[in-house]
């Protein structure tokens, strides 16, 4: 996100929502959990969903219903990873960093059950850890 800001030419106000639905597994539960909610009221604000991957796009279609609920002037998302062979649902992304194949990444903010978010780089998870 830091990265991110510093690339941007204005200045943007910046929100944080945290939501879970791996827990400590490799496949998405289907159950989107807020763990923490915006603090700010968007209604009538253009928002941009800035998210670190999409994988079956579960989480993202959740959120982005979730927020259009609160009658934003727009959302738009955007997503360092995507992994167009897994995405189970339709939608819309303005900006995509990279599309990647169907392999369990970690690093650069991504974890596996809480490890390796601090890697600098991003990498696949060698099957055998959570096989
Ligand atoms: O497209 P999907 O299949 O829904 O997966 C993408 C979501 O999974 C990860 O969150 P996760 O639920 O693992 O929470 P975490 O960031 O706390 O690990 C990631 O940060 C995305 O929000
Ligand atoms: O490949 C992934 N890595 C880390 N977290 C994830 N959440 C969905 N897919 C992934």
């Amino acid at each position: 996100m830091a990265d991110l800001m510093r690339a941007l030419p204005g200045t943007a106000p910046m929100d944080w929502m945290a939501v879970s639905s791996y827990g400590s597994g490799t496949k998405s539960s289907g159950v989107v959990r807020i763990l923490k909610d915006l603090d700010t009221d968007i209604s009538g604000r253009h928002v941009l969903i800035v998210e670190d991957i999409i994988d079956s796009g579960l989480t993202l279609s959740w959120i982005k219903s979730n927020l259009e609920s609160r009658k934003p002037a727009s959302v738009e998302i955007c997503t360092l990873l995507r992994k167009p062979d897994v995405v189970k649902v339709d939608i819309p992304v303005k900006y995509v960093g990279f599309d990647i194949p169907n392999e369990f990444v970690v690093g650069y903010g991504l974890d596996y059950d809480e490890k390796y978010r601090n890697l600098r780089c991003v990498g696949t998870l060698a099957p055998h850890v959570y096989a």
